[in-house]
């Protein structure tokens, strides 16, 4: 894997670097009242996402320049370094880290620690002290060639067969309905929950092998409102997944539209 996810020895090596930011995507009451990775700043999963009407360029996105002022208000700055965790073995944090990429971070600066906080708090220090920040200037403008894609991409990608869509979510959720011929994946299977770490590489590409997730196909994530699939993307990344395709509509868009639905167990 490479260090799209790193572990916390990666981590606890940088918290001096001033090129790095950790950013702890738990609530508010989490980061001041349990403690947080020393250094960290807090953005909570509701700074950092639209309400549910969704305002800005597609599904959740907060918008450019809520970003923008969200990012450079904790010192973010556009090369920086971004390392984020939450105690909910990443999605939050994930979501968090896609929505960077989203508005033109260079991927190769996004890292998610790898096991949450929990994992941490077994093996390092932890405050809760305030960190020191420099507010910074965030230049964030949405990427469209990004690995965005709308609802009529994803009604191309139906017909494919070189591309191979998959649903997040649970598997109660994906039999009541989901888009035809997508493959079920729980974000969750991609990850030990007693260890709160992902699984091993092996594993990881042994389970995506079972169930027909392959690297030379395009692969079009979706879940209800791209929160889930931020998680899968990250280790597809991590994993170099060269074709990844993020529906940030997702379910929620699709239904509203009108997009067909499947219902029932996969083939
Ligand atoms: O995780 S979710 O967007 O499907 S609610």
């Amino acid at each position: 894997m490479n260090d799209r996810i790193v572990d916390t020895e990666w981590v606890a090596g940088r918290l001096d670097s001033p090129g790095t930011v950790v950013v702890d995507a738990r609530d508010a009451w989490e980061y001041d009242g349990i403690g947080h990775v020393p250094g960290a700043v807090n953005l909570p999963f509701d700074s950092f996402r639209a309400d549910e009407h969704g305002t800005a360029e597609a599904g959740m996105l907060p918008g450019a320049d809520a970003f923008s002022d969200l990012a450079g208000s904790v010192g973010i700055a556009a090369d920086s370094d971004i390392v984020a965790y939450d105690d909910t073995h990443g999605v939050f944090a994930a979501r968090f880290l896609v929505t960077a990429e989203l508005y033109g971070h260079d991927s190769s600066k996004l890292h998610l620690l790898n096991g949450d906080y929990s994992v941490w708090n077994q093996r390092e220090p932890t405050t809760t002290g305030a960190p020191d920040v420099t507010p910074r200037t965030y230049p964030a403008a949405f990427r469209a060639d990004g690995p965005l894609i709308d609802r009529e991409a994803i009604a191309a990608a139906v017909d494919d067969p070189g591309a191979t869509l998959v649903d997040t979510r649970e598997e109660w959720e994906y039999e009541e309905g989901h888009i035809p011929g997508a493959i079920r994946l729980d974000w969750r299977e991609l990850v030990d929950t007693d260890a709160r770490t992902i699984r091993p590489e092996s594993e990881l590409r042994s389970l995506l092998g079972t169930r027909g997730i392959d690297p030379a196909d395009r692969i079009v994530l979706y879940c209800n409102t791209a929160r889930r699939i931020s998680h899968t993307y990250t280790v597809l990344r991590a994993l170099e997944y060269p074709d990844l395709a993020f529906y940030e509509g997702s379910l929620t868009e699709w239904e509203r539209e009108g997009g067909s639905i499947e219902t029932g167990t996969e083939d």
